[in-house]
């Protein structure tokens, strides 16, 4: 059990229609995911994410998710989502430097857990990214995420986190309580846990997401 200093928040990852990113407003979501990953059943055009950002009022934050994408990539996304965030999967620390510097925009930068060996590479990000997401590695030639897979959350244990961190990786409803008691988290994301399949996000299952954070 860890101590928390305030209310967990929770980002809801790869919406793609108008009823879920609303339900995710109305549950009360403080950031919103849009995917631009074209191997991924989330991934949204320019046209799509434009059409969905102008839903989302300023007190929640629009995220956008890439692996290592080009300067053109971001930019475009930017513009047509409105970021006010872009996470970054696969994407070394002087890559994510640069794009910080050229964009201004806050950068989180996603680690690939599966050992505890694993959480060193947060430490390279110190300086360069606003937040580390601790995600769970999945399998090679799998996409880097949006995959339900879990880590050891016990991994975190005495971790000391050099930047404001999320946790994520397989929560759902029926897991996020234990993560946040476990972990101490102040921010949790989820994406596929809740989906009736990959890509298809429904609104019951992001409500009961949104409650049980709420209740944690
Ligand atoms: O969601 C995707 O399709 C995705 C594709 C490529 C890189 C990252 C992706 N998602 C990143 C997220 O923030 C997910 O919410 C995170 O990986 C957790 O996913 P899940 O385990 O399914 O809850």
């Amino acid at each position: 059990m860890r101590p928390r200093s305030s209310k967990t928040t929770a980002k809801t990852c790869g919406l793609s229609t108008p009823e879920t990113v609303d339900a995710a407003i109305g549950g009360g979501a403080s950031h919103i995911g849009f995917v631009f990953f074209p191997r991924s059943p989330r991934n949204l055009s320019f046209d799509q994410a434009a059409g969905l950002a102008v839903r989302v009022p300023s007190h929640v934050k629009r995220v956008g998710v890439f692996v290592d994408p080009d300067d053109a990539l971001i930019e475009q996304a930017i513009g047509a989502a409105r970021l006010d965030a872009v996470q970054l999967h696969k994407t070394a620390p002087d890559r994510i430097a640069h794009l910080r510097s050229a964009f201004h925009t806050e950068i989180w930068a996603a680690i690939a857990v599966k050992t505890r060996a694993d959480l060193d590479a947060a430490h390279h990000y110190a300086g360069v990214a606003e937040r580390i997401l601790y995600d769970a590695k999945t399998p090679e030639g799998a996409l880097p995420g949006g995959m339900g897979v879990r880590f050891d959350w016990t991994l975190l244990d005495g971790f000391r986190h050099p930047l404001p961190w999320a946790l994520s990786g397989g929560l759902h409803t029926d897991n996020v309580g234990e993560a946040i008691r476990r972990t101490g988290a102040s921010l949790v994301d989820a994406s596929s846990g809740l989906e009736t399949e990959p890509g298809v996000k429904s609104v019951d299952k992001i409500t009961s997401f949104l409650q049980a954070v709420a209740a944690s």
